[in-house]
């Protein structure tokens, strides 16, 4: 078998790599276990998918090596199966252990596909050429080697641009928001439409006409893509029909194959991004396409001569090519800020609203009743709605992108000028201080002031002729024309094809559709135009990626496509609206639902009576998805005694059945009782953990996190009841993790807490430190999931921060003697500040129960002889190790600025070769710091990144 061919963008060694000959025990044992494995596991759908997952990281291994893709698997492996009926703790651990050889020995990966799986997954494949990824947009940087390939598979045929605003409306109910998006849009503006209060979010596809106004883009939409299928043949080549070479698609791929006929072609028709060597390998295809097109266009003109179109042209000509806008009306009520955020991304522009004759430190008043504003449980003011979505915005803006530069995408916009007293000039300059005073109230160094455009607005709604309403077309153009994104985003126009019949079915009414279907649309194409499985998968990421679909790639909903992100909203909508007309029979569980969050099945189908028909239609599809984004999650029905389970070998609740009904966390009401009976059980009673804290940056963590994570809990524990009532509340939930063992969690601002309470009577037990361990796991990766969601890149382990309470606190105070857990890689004690006489606080009794395996590299740390300078074969290796996920945390560990660490990530030898990257700042880290630059600080701030990966780590020297 051929090895991977070495380039220059390879590690200068390669990883561990055992011997291909020789089958060591280790090797055969592993495949022992996976063979035996597949005899113990009963469960239908287990075996399937971990050999799926073994598959899937032993094709990494030897191929592409994708590190994302490792650990993309691994926390498939731990989230879907580890720690299952079918996979015990002893079991998780043992198989996590395989995943991990498998990915770093080849050998061992063939062999055990070939020996268990009876597929050769043979030699290396040939690596991208790097020069080829700067062509392509940061969303597909995001696949895997595999599906950048198939990109630019796609490409070949042709390619466009894609130039759309997504336009995010958002502020307080009533503050205008809908008033304002009409008065920007032709077609609700002509028709003079009075808002109604918006209930989720409303969402309009519109164009942009050549005198800049906005059409609803549904009419426009046949006549688009013969525009832009049209766009494509004006740039072909003239002489495409003499085309000669035929296609050899891994040659035209990796850009080695150079024609040298090159110079014969005429370069003016071109298209025009297009690399010129590739010119005549992609004749063929181009002609092919003219011809498969060719009778698509005809069809479409024909179809749209015979539609009373006459209108529908005249303004097509006067629209602006190719500039799309989509308009997102966000409902300001307070339980809808807990779906938000799945929605505002970086690829936004953001209008935030604010009622100039609101106060900004005037309280708002609650209107239905429901919930919590901004997460602040008692007051809240206009200033917290405004940093609320500030915070917001900046959070799901990627600000930890692999750029990291910020740049403006808010507009301010004040509402009611009407209402203001004074003239036009005073008034602008009320609206002014008003801002300034709001922006005051951030940090002096907060990021958030990079997202704020210079200019703003002051609007009155009731006058929609106003030119001001143009004008902000206009910034809004603008802004979206400087952002990164804007004119390099290129996708193939054979995907057009597909995307045309996805507009297809949702203009038919299809919001929520199986993948069959999409199939057999797919098939019925030319068999030319009929994307490959693969290929129409990631269409599918992409157009996910791009918020026109939603596409969730696990094994529950990847056979479901929902076309109009609406119907997500809809169908989320309906478990927090108000309904008036109960039916009888229901009223008493609908109180429950009302009052204690507790949706029984009752509950779900009056829901679902009371919904529209495209929601109500797909009952069962609408609770997964709702699961999937834990919104609601099902609680574990076992009772503790009931368990039967050996406590050294299982959480409890591992194996429960789970209760035929959901809690739907955001939803829960009652503030908790005197909330340090629950916070800090009486030390002479309970055994306790120091508290754990995930202490979030920028000191903004939205509400829906936590509220989620309790969604999560929920799935993986039993609620703690007292009586018969779940010990959950808005803020804070109990959960029983084992028979006398609980879990309690909740939050404060932007801090949500954790801790492990053990009521027993043997002086001599301790807290079992596994335990704190795996609880501990649960809740960072699924933080780092929910900051996942909202961040095209996450660097999640920036994201939030871990930090330890002061032991000795009797009682836990909110963000009082918080010790950062990293810091404890450099010292042995750190000093408390909290309690009443300041005292120091040892590494060990701060770390012993939540971070066993931490505490361990660290004392190990200081005790190994470490104190020779760093060489370039231990930088190297180090280079080699470490994950994307810890990457960026060990620059920040060696003190390299964020500035300094992304100026290093945008040298294109860096962007898409982690070992570059690493090794590049190791260098610049060594070069600063000269003797000091020992391996005992290399260790110790490796030890401290790795805090934020979900593998146990093991030392590096
Ligand atoms: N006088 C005045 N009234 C306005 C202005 N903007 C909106 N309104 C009125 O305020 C009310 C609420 O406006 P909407 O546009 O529905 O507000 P919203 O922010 O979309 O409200 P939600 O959808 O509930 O979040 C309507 O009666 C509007 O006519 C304005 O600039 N001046």
């Amino acid at each position: 078998m051929a090895e991977r061919s070495k380039t220059t963008d390879d590690p200068p060694d390669p990883p561990v790599v055992g011997n291909d000959e020789g089958i060591d025990p280790q090797t055969l044992e592993i495949a022992r276990i996976l063979r035996s494995l597949a005899d113990e596991i009963t469960e239908e759908k287990s075996m399937p998918l971990l050999k799926e997952i073994i598959t899937k990281i032993a094709h990494e291994s030897v191929h592409d090596r994708n590190y994302n893709v490792l650990t993309d698997y691994m926390r498939r492996f731990v989230n879907v199966l580890g720690f299952s009926v079918q996979f015990s703790v002893s079991k998780t651990k043992e198989i996590i252990k395989i995943l991990l050889v498998i990915w770093n020995q080849q050998n061992v990966a063939r062999y055990v596909m070939k020996e268990v799986y009876n597929e050769d997954i043979g030699a290396a494949e040939k690596p991208i050429d790097p020069d080829m990824l700067d062509k392509i947009p940061n969303a597909v940087k995001q696949l895997d080697d595999k599906g950048i390939k198939l990109f630019f598979k796609a490409l070949q045929d042709g390619e466009e641009e894609v130039k759309n605003i997504r336009l995010m409306v958002v502020g307080m109910f009533g503050v205008g928001k809908t008033s304002l998006v009409n008065n920007l849009i032709k077609d609700f503006r002509d028709k003079n439409i009075t808002p109604l209060s918006t209930d989720g979010i409303d969402l309009h596809r519109c164009q942009v006409m050549e005198d800049g106004d906005w059409c609803l883009d549904k009419e426009h939409r046949s006549q688009k893509y013969i525009k832009r299928l049209e766009s494509v043949f004006d740039k072909m080549p003239v002489n495409t029909y003499a085309a000669t070479a035929s296609i050899d698609d891994t040659d035209s791929l990796d850009g080695s194959h150079v024609e040298d006929k090159v110079d014969a072609l005429p370069t003016e028709n071109q298209i025009h991004t297009e690399p010129v060597q590739r010119r005549n390998n992609v004749e063929q295809h181009e002609q092919d396409f003219v011809q498969m097109c060719s009778p698509l266009v005809e069809k479409m003109q024909n179809d749209t001569n015979h539609k009373p179109s006459k209108d529908i042209k005249v303004s097509l000509e006067k629209t602006e090519k190719e500039i799309t806008v989509s308009v997102w009306d966000f409902a300001g009520q307070t339980l809808y800020y807990s779906t938000h955020q799945f929605f505002l991304n970086k690829r936004s522009i953001y209008l935030v609203l604010m009622d100039m004759t609101k106060p900004l430190d005037e309280d708002l008043k609650e209107l239905d009743g429901s919930g919590i504003w901004c997460g602040l449980v008692n007051d809240c003011t206009y200033l917290n709605v405004f940093k609320f979505w500030l915070n917001a915005i900046h959070m799901c803006s990627g600000y930890k992108s692999t750029t990291g530069e910020i740049k403006p995408t808010v507009i301010l916009v004040g509402t009611r000028k009407d209402k203001m007293e004074g003239t036009d000039k005073e008034k602008e300059n009320k609206k002014d201080e008003y801002f300034n005073k709001a922006l005051k109230s951030f940090e002096r160094d907060s990021p958030i002031f990079k997202h704020i455009h210079k200019k703003t607005f002051l609007v009155s709604n009731l006058s929609p002729t106003d030119p001001d309403f143009v004008e902000m077309r206009k910034e809004i153009k603008c802004l979206a024309e400087k952002q990164e994104y804007w004119g390099t985003d290129k996708y193939p126009v054979r995907w057009i094809h597909m995307e045309h019949s996805l507009d297809k079915l949702r203009d038919d009414g299809e919001q929520l559709v199986h993948m069959d279907k999409i199939e057999e649309v797919n098939r019925s194409k030319k068999p030319q135009l009929v994307l490959s499985k693969q290929e129409l998968s990631l269409f599918l990421e992409l157009q996910h990626m791009q918020g026109n679909i939603l596409y969730f790639k696990t094994s529950e909903l990847e056979h479901l496509v929902v076309l109009a992100p609406q119907w997500i909203i809809d169908a989320f909508k309906c478990f927090v609206t108000q309904f008036n007309k109960i039916q009888p029979q229901v009223l008493k569980d609908w109180e429950d639902y009302e009052k204690l969050a507790i949706l029984k099945p009752q509950v779900i189908d009056e829901i679902m009576n009371n919904s529209p028909p495209h929601i109500k239609e797909y009952k069962d599809d609408v609770i997964k998805y709702m699961e999937h984004l834990n919104v609601m999650a099902k609680p574990k029905a076992t009772e503790l005694n009931k368990c039967g389970h050996d406590e050294t070998d299982a959480i409890l609740g591992n194996n429960d059945e789970l209760l035929d009904f959901h809690i739907v966390p955001c939803r829960l009401k009652n503030a908790p009782p005197p909330i340090e009976t629950f916070t800090s059980p009486d030390c002479k009673r309970f055994k306790r953990t120091p508290v754990l804290a995930f202490v979030f940056c920028e000191k903004f963590m939205p509400p829906s996190f936590f509220h989620r994570l309790v969604a999560v809990c929920i799935g993986a524990w039993q609620i703690k009841k007292e009586g018969n009532k779940d010990r959950m509340y808005n803020g804070l939930a109990i959960f029983a993790i084992r028979p006398t063992y609980t879990l309690t969690i909740w939050y404060n601002d932007y801090i949500i807490y954790a801790r492990i309470a053990c009521c027993t009577k043997k002086l001599t037990s301790d807290i079992d430190t596994n335990l704190c361990q795996e609880v501990r796991h649960k809740l960072r990766q699924s933080l780092q999931d929910f900051v996942g969601h909202s961040v095209e890149t996450p660097r999640t382990g920036t994201a939030f921060d871990m930090y330890i309470q002061c032991p000795s606190m009797t009682i836990c105070e909110h963000n009082k003697g918080m010790l950062r857990v990293a810091q404890f890689n450099y010292e042995s004690e750190l000093d408390c500040d909290a309690c009443s006489e300041s005292h120091p606080v040892e590494r060990s009794e701060a770390m012993h129960y939540w971070f066993k395996n931490e505490l361990d590299l660290a004392n190990k740390c200081d005790s190994d002889d470490l104190n020779q300078q760093a060489e370039e074969k231990h930088l190297s290796k180090v280079a080699r190790l470490i994950g994307i996920k810890e990457c960026w945390m060990l620059g920040i560990e060696l003190k390299l600025s964020n500035v300094e660490l992304n100026q290093m990530y945008a040298d294109p030898a860096c962007m898409n070769n982690r070992y570059e990257f690493v090794f590049k700042y190791l260098v610049k880290w060594r070069n600063r710091k000269g003797e000091k630059a020992t391996l005992r600080k290399l260790n110790r701030a490796i030890n401290a990144a790795r805090l934020y990966s979900y593998v146990e780590s093991t030392p590096v020297f």
